[in-house]
């Protein structure tokens, strides 16, 4: 064969498959649009028309591509001249795989494009279009997931300025710095849920998932598989599969373990485990998994007397108690009483567009309360308050009838301190004393002066009186 022969018959094959190649992807296609160098539609097929939601094909000539097909491409194609030969338009239902190409004029400019929606007839395609949608679906579950897994609190929402609480920051920052177990001590409603969060962002594992486990939320006999997950086969039914525990979840991020006290003494053994030997076993598993977590451990029971009582395991205790964090209760550092009235009042605020604000005999009163449920028994009241009164100015009152009862502070924090403090004479430290007596009683009776008279055995009007020399209001 000589090679002008060849070349002719090149010449005539290759029109021959550009036709043959061009008429099966019109016959195989769903949808034909064809754009102008504007990326104006000049036509397409009936079909596709109907797939954008148009009765009739005749409605988009002449409309920008992507106002019928929005995420079309057809435009970057008749800019930049280049072909898309194969690419997936999302949809609302099934994604389409498409194909986009420029037409040419025959000085060879770009002229305008034509695209072709290749679907269902691409039996081939088919696993390529699920193994898409499985690999999107993961994506949008891993995504929430891990959302989910997020810190949501930083250091910023711990509110407090008290000596005590500024220990607890200092010492917090100190432990979301190191990878040493952390544990936090402190009744319920002091912040230690919000404190794990927080160190956990500061710390270098804070891209890392944050996990929590509350031992005393579940029952005995889940806890375990809850932990360490389960083996295929483990368990019949749905978990028939396994499913992985929280420890595995966590992994190379912190588990938050809240109520480690309430742990039974079985699982105590295995955690010991995990924090000794950083591997474990899934229930029914042979297989012995390696753990890279960190741990902040949470507990409002004292955990020395659990020791003491053989409830808690000593060695467990000397392993996570390597930095403690003692938060003390609200009673203990009433001075942040207003900082965290402000910035819950603040949060309202946002919540029911009100500008709300704490009077000073209402902080009087709140000053007076134990606070057994601390922070978050402050943030409840407050919030009813706001939802029983409807007023914007909060006062002794309206937060007492809010309250209920008033549970007075113990003797031995509310009473005066008997000693002198520096500066300070005795006339001083005896107006002191009185100040802080007719403040207690006028809490007791929710800002009663008549009651509060008769219950310090004073006339109404010398109790007014003394008032008026302290400074104090009703
Ligand atoms: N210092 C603080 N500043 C701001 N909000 C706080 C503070 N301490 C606690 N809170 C709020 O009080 C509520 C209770 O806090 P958290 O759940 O962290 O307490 P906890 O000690 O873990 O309680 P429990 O032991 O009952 O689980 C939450 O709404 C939290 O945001």
């Amino acid at each position: 064969m000589s090679d002008n022969h060849s070349l002719s018959d090149y010449q005539s094959v290759r029109q021959l498959a550009i036709r043959s190649l061009f008429e099966i992807f019109e016959q195989f296609s769903e949808g034909t649009v064809i754009v102008d160098r504007d990326a104006r539609i000049v036509w397409i097929n009936q079909r596709y028309a109907q797939r954008f939601g148009l009765d009739d094909a005749e409605q988009a000539i002449g409309r920008p591509v992507e106002q019928i097909i929005p995420g079309s491409l057809m435009r970057e194609v008749v800019s930049s001249g280049r072909p898309i030969l194969l690419d997936i338009l999302d949809m609302a239902k099934d994604p389409l795989v498409v194909m986009r190409v420029p037409i040419r004029d025959d000085a060879g400019a770009v002229i305008g494009g034509i695209g072709f929606a290749l679907f269902d007839e691409l039996r081939t395609l088919s696993p390529l279009l699920t193994r898409y949608q499985r690999m999107q679906a993961e994506l949008a579950s891993t995504r929430s997931l891990l959302q989910a897994r997020q810190a949501k609190y930083s250091f910023g929402h711990f509110i407090g300025t008290s000596p005590g609480s500024l220990e607890v920051k200092r010492r917090a920052r100190r432990g979301a710095a190191s990878e040493a177990p952390v544990l936090l001590l402190g009744e319920t409603g002091t912040g230690k849920e919000l404190l794990a969060h927080a160190i956990h962002a500061s710390s270098p594992r804070a891209d890392k998932p944050f996990v929590s486990i509350n031992a005393a939320a579940i029952p005995e006999s889940l806890l375990e598989a809850e932990f360490f997950g389960t083996a295929p086969g483990a368990f019949t039914g749905a978990d028939r599969k396994g499913r992985p525990g929280k420890l595995q979840i966590a992994q190379g991020g912190t588990l938050f373990l809240d109520e480690i006290g309430d742990m039974p003494l079985a699982l105590q053994s295995k955690l010991l485990r995990v924090l000794q030997e950083k591997e474990f076993e899934p229930v029914g598993s042979n297989e012995v998994l390696r753990s890279d977590i960190r741990l902040i451990a949470a507990t409002s029971i004292d955990l020395n007397a659990a020791v003491r009582e053989g409830r808690f395991r000593a060695d467990l205790f000397y392993r996570i108690n390597v930095l403690p964090i003692e938060i003390p209760p609200l009673r203990k550092r009433l001075d942040d009483l207003p900082a965290l009235c402000e910035a819950i009042l603040d949060g309202l605020r946002d919540d029911h567009q009100t500008l709300y604000e704490l009077d000073a005999d209402g902080l009087a009163l709140l000053a007076q309360h134990a606070w057994p449920g601390n922070v978050r028994e402050l943030r409840n009241l407050l919030e009813r308050t706001v939802l029983l009164g409807d007023r914007p100015q909060i006062d002794a009152a309206a937060l007492h009838s809010a309250l209920g009862t008033l549970q007075p502070l113990p003797a031995a924090t509310s009473a005066p301190s008997v000693t002198l403090a520096a500066g300070q004479d005795f006339y001083a430290a005896r107006e002191e004393f009185e100040r802080q007596l007719i403040r207690s009683v006028l809490a007791e009776q929710a800002g009663n002066v008549d009651a509060a008279a008769r219950r310090l055995g004073l006339g109404r009007s010398t109790l007014y009186k003394k008032m008026a020399a302290l400074g104090l209001s009703s």
